[in-house]
């Protein structure tokens, strides 16, 4: 039976189709699953064409509506069709016939490529290419490496002119995906077996040997599984047409794919990579495949650091997992909820309220006092969460005996005892007053998941952790306590990058071990290449600790977007009322230019900034909203949070405002070199990477603003600061 098959370039330009288009276009597929091959192609409704001066036979057109076009993939063996566009008429044609498809002969994928603009582009390369051929891009890579790497004769000739990276950019929206794929990690150097490993090899399909035949193209759509969408139902058609489409939850990168769907892993398994690299997609997807081999009494933890990232991640479970009873077997929730959650429901625990920020500040000054310390506060506070609760000290006798290394201070044997009767001011007060810190639950919880016992052991058979950069040892043993140690039992993603907190962890040292199980992603889908470019030179020259193991650094090498726009725009302002006005023109403007409201998000480093901000896009009569939003707030509006709020969560356009000097870095977050060097350290980089994290939320827009003098994040990373 004839197929109308859907590709990804058309999926996702679907949104741009009204209505009738998109009713045409399930018609035409209606017509496919009712009719021979010979009444298709006799078929006046459908009016399948051959276009006049075309690349390629196989490209052909297709009736849509009267004004519409599809431009198809129509193989002459086999009955399955690719629709690769939906254009008004004279447009489909013009690019139609520009198309070529190929048969890939490693991976056996359809390919398709612009052999008109590619032929259009070369000439004056090759011309004007008088660089010795050793000093061109790809001069490391013989013929054989890149032919063994799926790139086909034509595309080599053509890659060997360049030689730079922007020239290959150029050719990049022209050349077949996944053939530019390779050469773009090649152009960075990254090695032909590495390139194997991580692109190639699992694109190859099972059993994927001997000699490919080139014109079965029947055979090789069924292989283009990451870029070409079978429909088999109609339910599943009105439901890509009708909904706004997640290429997410089709089209996954072949490494996602394998990370995501892999049958077990022995252990647990983690996936890092930069900024919107699709590790929660790879981790909702990692769900969906447990919950298919989850036995009855069996339940899953995805668990993630903010309330507003939970939010996102059940309507992501829900967008993906269509199965209410299945999705209920789920929970989804903060790592504090779940802690506080275990001694609820644990027998015998008192009820004690979890606190944190400036009322657990405030304790630690009244400690300080109470046993006249001869240290400050801000010591002790760290002392107790870098030294105590990350080693789970019980006893004045074990932390005397403690290891403080990874601490920039010095502290006389002398005096240990003396810092300990302020940890039991400190904890003695809170006990008082039925209170605990959130790192305190969750040392506490973890406690009691493990006590032999009274403890009630793992509930869960798998826990899944997005966002798992900044969470304490106290938190990971609380998770490693919340699953048997078994197959498949934590699944880990997180980006060092983005450690916007300051909890350093060994997860090695925790019993948590990854190796042999770890995978890191490059391919950035959220973000234009120019945004990424220009927020990834905020970090650069920055060691940065793996997650697994602090001992090794991880790098940003190979992380880039396939996405073209226009970079940040920066806004010098004189003082913060000019830099407010300057934000609503900015909003006003993307609005204006099409961009729903709630596709645009404000970052500020503080809270009172943000309050200002929505008092003034109010008086301009832009709708606003706080992040964490109430019932009362309009739905389609702005939405204004703090840097950290934004952590995870992404928005078409971006305003990060408020980057001057003394608010980033923030002094107060820093802290002061003579009391702990590397603290020091660490705190600004967490600034560094907190401004990091805000830039990289942005997909097509990003605007940038600071008033008086910029922050020196920013002279640094070589930003022209000058006023606008
Ligand atoms: N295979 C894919 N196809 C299309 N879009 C994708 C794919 N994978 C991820 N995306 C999109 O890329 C964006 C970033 O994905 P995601 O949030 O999973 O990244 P992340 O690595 O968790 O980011 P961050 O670390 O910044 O929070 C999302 O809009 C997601 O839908």
């Amino acid at each position: 039976m004839p197929h109308l098959a859907f590709d990804i370039g058309f999926c996702t330009e679907l949104h741009k189709l009204q209505a009738d288009v998109k009713k045409g276009v399930f018609d035409a597929w209606q017509r496919f699953q009712v009719r021979t091959l010979t009444q298709l192609l006799a078929d006046p409704g459908l009016h399948i064409e051959k276009l006049r001066n075309a690349r390629d036979p196989h490209i052909r057109t297709i009736r849509i509506t009267g004004f519409w076009r599809g431009v198809v993939l129509a193989p002459e063996s086999g009955d399955t069709f690719v629709l690769l566009k939906v254009l008004p008429h004279d447009k489909a044609i013009a690019w139609g016939v520009k198309q070529r498809s190929s048969i890939n002969t490693v991976t056996r994928a359809v390919e398709l490529r612009d052999a008109a603009t590619l032929d259009q582009l070369t000439p004056p390369h090759e011309e004007k290419t008088e660089a010795p051929s050793e000093s061109r891009l790809l001069a490391h890579v013989s013929d054989g490496e890149l032919a063994s790497l799926g790139i086909d004769a034509d595309t080599i000739r053509r890659a060997r002119t360049l030689t730079d990276k922007e020239q290959l950019e150029a050719f990049a929206p022209f050349f077949p995906p996944d053939q530019c794929e390779v050469l773009q990690y090649l152009a960075e150097r990254i090695s032909v077996e590495e390139v194997w490993r991580e692109l190639v090899a699992h694109r190859v399909p099972a059993g994927g040997t001997g000699a490919v035949d080139e014109t079965d193209y029947d055979t090789a759509i069924r292989h283009t599984v990451s870029r070409i969408l079978l429909v088999t139902a109609s339910e599943e058609l009105h439901d890509i047409l009708d909904k706004p489409f997640s290429a997410w939850r089709i089209f996954l990168h072949p490494s996602q794919r394998r990370i995501a769907y892999r049958p077990s892993y022995s252990g647990p398994a983690q996936v890092s990579g930069g900024p919107g690299t699709g590790k929660t997609v790879v981790a909702l997807h990692r769900v969906k495949h447990l919950l298919a081999h989850l036995r009855d009494d069996e339940r899953i933890l995805l668990t993630t650091y903010t309330n507003a990232l939970v939010t996102s991640l059940r309507s992501g479970l829900t967008a993906l997992v269509d199965d209410e009873q299945l999705r209920d077997r789920v929970d989804v929730m903060t790592v504090d909820a779940f802690a506080s959650r275990v001694l609820t429901t644990a027998p015998g625990q008192p009820h004690r309220r979890a606190i944190g920020g400036a009322e657990e500040e405030r304790r630690w000054t009244r400690a300080a006092e109470a046993v006249q310390y001869p240290g400050s506060a801000q010591f002790l506070a760290q002392e107790y969460k870098h030294v105590v609760l990350a080693q789970d000290l019980r006893s004045r006798e074990a932390y005397e005996a403690a290891d403080r290394a990874g601490r920039g201070s010095r502290l006389t044997p002398a005096l240990k005892p003396h810092t300990w009767r302020a940890f039991e001011a400190f904890t003695s007060g809170l006990e008082a007053d039925e209170l605990r810190t959130y790192l305190q639950t969750s040392a506490e919880a973890a406690r009691v998941l493990t006590d032999n016992d009274t403890g009630t052991g793992p509930p869960y058979r798998h826990v899944v952790i997005d966002e798992a950069q900044d969470l304490h040892p106290a938190q990971w043993r609380l998770l490693r306590a919340a699953v048997p140690a078994r197959p498949d039992d934590l699944f880990i993603a997180g980006d060092p990058h983005q450690r916007i907190y300051d909890s350093k962890v060994s997860l090695k040292a925790l019993g948590i071990k990854v190796v042999g199980r770890s995978t890191r992603m490059r391919k950035n889908y959220r973000s234009t290449q120019e945004i990424l470019a220009w927020s990834t030179a905020l970090l650069l020259g920055r060691p940065i600790d793996e997650l697994a193991d602090t001992a090794t650094a991880e790098s940003l090498l190979g992380y880039r977007s396939a996405l073209r726009g226009t970079g940040p725009a920066l806004h010098a302002a004189t003082d913060e009322a000019t830099e407010l006005d300057a934000l609503a023109d900015r909003c006003r403007e993307w609005i204006d230019s099409g961009v729903n409201p709630s596709d645009i998000g404000i970052a500020t480093r503080f809270k009172k900034t943000g309050d200002a901000a929505l008092a003034r896009l109010t008086a301009a009569e832009i709708p606003a909203r706080r992040l964490r939003a109430r019932a009362s707030d309009p739905d389609d509006a702005v939405s204004i949070g703090t840097m950290h709020a934004f952590k995870g969560l992404e928005f078409r356009c971006v305003a990060v405002i408020g980057v001057h000097d003394g608010a980033l870095p923030f002094p107060r977050a820093i802290t002061p070199e003579d009391l702990d060097r590397l603290q020091h350290e660490a705190d600004l980089l967490a600034e560094r990477c907190l401004l990091f994290v805000a830039c990289t939320r942005a997909r097509d827009g990003l605007y940038v603003s600071w008033s008086g003098e910029p922050s020196s994040f920013l002279t640094e990373a070589g930003v022209r600061v000058s006023p606008a």
